[in-house]
């Protein structure tokens, strides 16, 4: 049925008249960027990504609207959108006001009993709704949870070793509520998969004890990425994709590489649980895991519906378009 017939929904016409050989150029270039994405659209419809977004990648209101329109659009091409989002740097900046000192050990936040508390404010209350709102200004509709609602990320915690370079002893590093996931009840997702709800999820996670865990937003993410079987892992950053000693893109990485580069001192800080937790996404039956670049207007988009991609692809090789 055309519910279009009193005109009120029709969509701007172009003005077919003016078409000198620009406006016939502008055609034929969305004729192609139509072309290209329309096959990906039918392969995607019905899986699930989960997408993480990092603290970094949130730098501007626009950045975040382009996001936000972005799972939207994903959403209603049929994409099952999981949103997993980060805040490290907003929770060092509130961290700062409050004058609390805090310090990292290969990219985790050591936390105390104080800094969990701010860890839990400033991520499920703040950043969590600044998400939400940004999806539902662009029209979806979006829901904000942390680990703890639906006991969906179910915590203990990180044990952390470090060798000793003079004794070569392993040392437990203690960081206090860092945690990982323990299991993840996927229950209160797969009851919004169906609906047109779009979950956001906080990256806070709940100990046998009631207790409250910082657990890093990639950690998170991979977690429920394989809890879920999901399509794609995506973790939209600060950086172009994985880059190599000589600081160039890397676009595509086999687990055996990826495993190298983190033995190697190619990878280091905030990167290193992102690329250990698309391992470990992988090895959970993820087909496919992306670092990308949040600065980028319409990465998203980019990355799933076009050939090419952009970032690095760590476990696959991108299928070819579908016919
Ligand atoms: N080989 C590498 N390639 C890309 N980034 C790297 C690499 N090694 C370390 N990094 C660092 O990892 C950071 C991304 O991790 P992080 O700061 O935790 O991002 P986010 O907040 O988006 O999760 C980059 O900004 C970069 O400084
Ligand atoms: C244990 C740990 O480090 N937790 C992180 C959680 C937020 C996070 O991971 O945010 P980004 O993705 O923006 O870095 C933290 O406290 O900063």
């Amino acid at each position: 049925m055309n519910d279009d017939t009193d005109g009120k929904n029709e969509k701007p016409r172009l003005r077919a008249v003016d078409g000198g050989l620009a406006d016939q150029e502008a055609r034929q270039a969305r004729a192609r960027i139509l072309s290209e994405a329309l096959p990906y659209m039918r392969r995607f419809a019905d899986q699930t990504f989960v997408i993480k977004y990092g603290g970094h990648a949130m730098g501007s209101e626009e950045l975040a609207d382009d996001f936000a329109r972005d799972v939207v659009l994903l959403k209603q091409v049929g994409v099952n959108p999981v949103v997993v989002h980060g805040g490290g740097p907003q929770i060092g900046a509130m961290l700062d006001r409050l004058k609390v000192q805090s310090s990292f050990v290969d990219g985790l936040r050591v936390t105390d009993a104080a800094t969990v508390e701010i860890v839990e404010m400033v991520l499920a209350g703040s950043i969590n709704k600044q998400v939400v709102t940004a999806i539902n200004r662009a029209g979806g509709t979006a829901i904000g949870i942390s680990g703890k609602d639906g006991n969906l990320i179910e915590a203990r915690k990180l044990r952390r070793t470090v060798k000793d370079p003079g004794s070569n002893i392993e040392k437990i590093l203690d960081l206090g509520f860092v945690g990982e996931p323990s299991h993840v009840n996927p229950a209160v997702l797969d009851a919004l998969r169906a609906t047109k709800v779009i979950p956001v999820i906080a990256p806070i996670g709940v100990g046998e004890h009631g207790e409250t865990y910082n657990i890093n937003a990639d950690t998170a993410a991979g977690a429920i990425a394989g809890a879920l079987g999901a399509t794609k892992l995506i973790m939209l950053t600060d950086v172009p994709g994985v880059l190599d000693k000589s600081g160039q893109l890397i676009p595509s990485m086999t687990q055996k590489e990826a495993l190298v580069s983190l033995g190697d001192g190619t990878i280091s800080g905030g990167m290193i649980p992102k690329l250990e937790t698309c391992l470990s996404a992988l090895r959970a039956g993820v087909k496919a895991a992306h670092i990308l670049d949040g600065r980028v207007p319409h990465v998203l988009l980019l990355e799933v519906f076009t050939e090419q991609g952009v970032g690095t692809m760590i476990g696959a090789t991108r299928p070819p378009a579908a016919s």
